[in-house]
């Protein structure tokens, strides 16, 4: 379980997270919900240590994060951070140099599942190809936790329905996801948690299911209630 508690964030005088308390389970997928710059990607930073915190704790598996955290949590973030000139086959090679968790056989498996051409360029691939390798990098690698920073932003609907297609293969396995995103219409279905921040704050965190079964509610009847009251 990745465990945030009491997470406290500035920026310069700027307060960006307040008292962010939220947990994610392995083998669930929750996702991080608010509008621009509510502190999303910031909170999934901080779990990385990309950034520092200010105030509050960060456990993994009920330990406080350390150099080797690579080899345990995934982070795929908004945009590639690969070379533009780099060859899809290339950017592989390099993960695989670079990361001893590397499973080249995943990755094969998901050049084939999103029909890519790993001797293609990154920077000749569309938007949605670039966003299928940016993903691709990021689950081959064998962590228990995958954090995905808006895997669906700017992309066409066909792209994003074999993205959400990811979500509910094996290709996830038993992992735990932290996903951000201001949309949440095409993952409500395989969403398992729902943390909604507003204000830097975490307003509210709940379990879809019992949601919809206990409210009759979907996340984004929710979302309407929090945001627009
Ligand atoms: N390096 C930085 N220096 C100063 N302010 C920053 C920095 N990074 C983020 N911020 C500010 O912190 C706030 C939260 O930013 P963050 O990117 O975490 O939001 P977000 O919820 O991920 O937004 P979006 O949905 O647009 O990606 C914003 O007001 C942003 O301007």
């Amino acid at each position: 379980m990745i465990e945030v508690k009491n997470l406290q964030k500035k920026f310069g005088r700027k307060t960006v997270l307040n008292d962010v308390t939220f947990t994610a389970e392995k083998g669930e997928i929750t996702c991080l919900i608010g509008i621009n710059g509510v502190g999303k990607t910031t909170i999934l930073n901080a779990i990385t240590s990309l950034t520092s915190i200010q105030g509050g704790s960060i456990t993994i598996d009920g330990n406080p994060r350390s150099k080797h955290i690579f080899e345990k949590v995934s982070y795929i973030p908004d945009a590639i951070t690969m070379l533009p000139h780099m060859k899809i086959e290339e950017a592989m090679d390099f993960m695989d140099d670079f990361y001893q968790n590397w499973n080249q056989q995943r990755a094969d498996e998901m050049i084939d599942f999103f029909k890519l051409n790993s001797t293609d360029k990154i920077s000749t691939l569309s938007k949605g190809n670039t966003a299928k390798v940016n993903l691709l990098l990021g689950l081959a690698l064998d962590a228990d936790y995958v954090l995905m920073d808006e895997p669906f932003s700017g992309i066409d609907i066909f792209s994003r329905e074999q993205i959400a297609e990811v979500f509910t293969s094996h290709l996830i396995e038993d992992r735990g996801v932290i996903i951000t995103t201001h949309e949440i219409s095409d993952i409500e279905h395989l969403i398992d948690k729902a943390v909604l921040l507003d204000e830097g704050k975490v307003y509210k965190e709940f379990r879809t299911e019992e949601i919809r079964e206990e409210e009759g509610k979907s996340v984004v009847d929710v979302m309407r209630e929090v945001y627009q009251r």
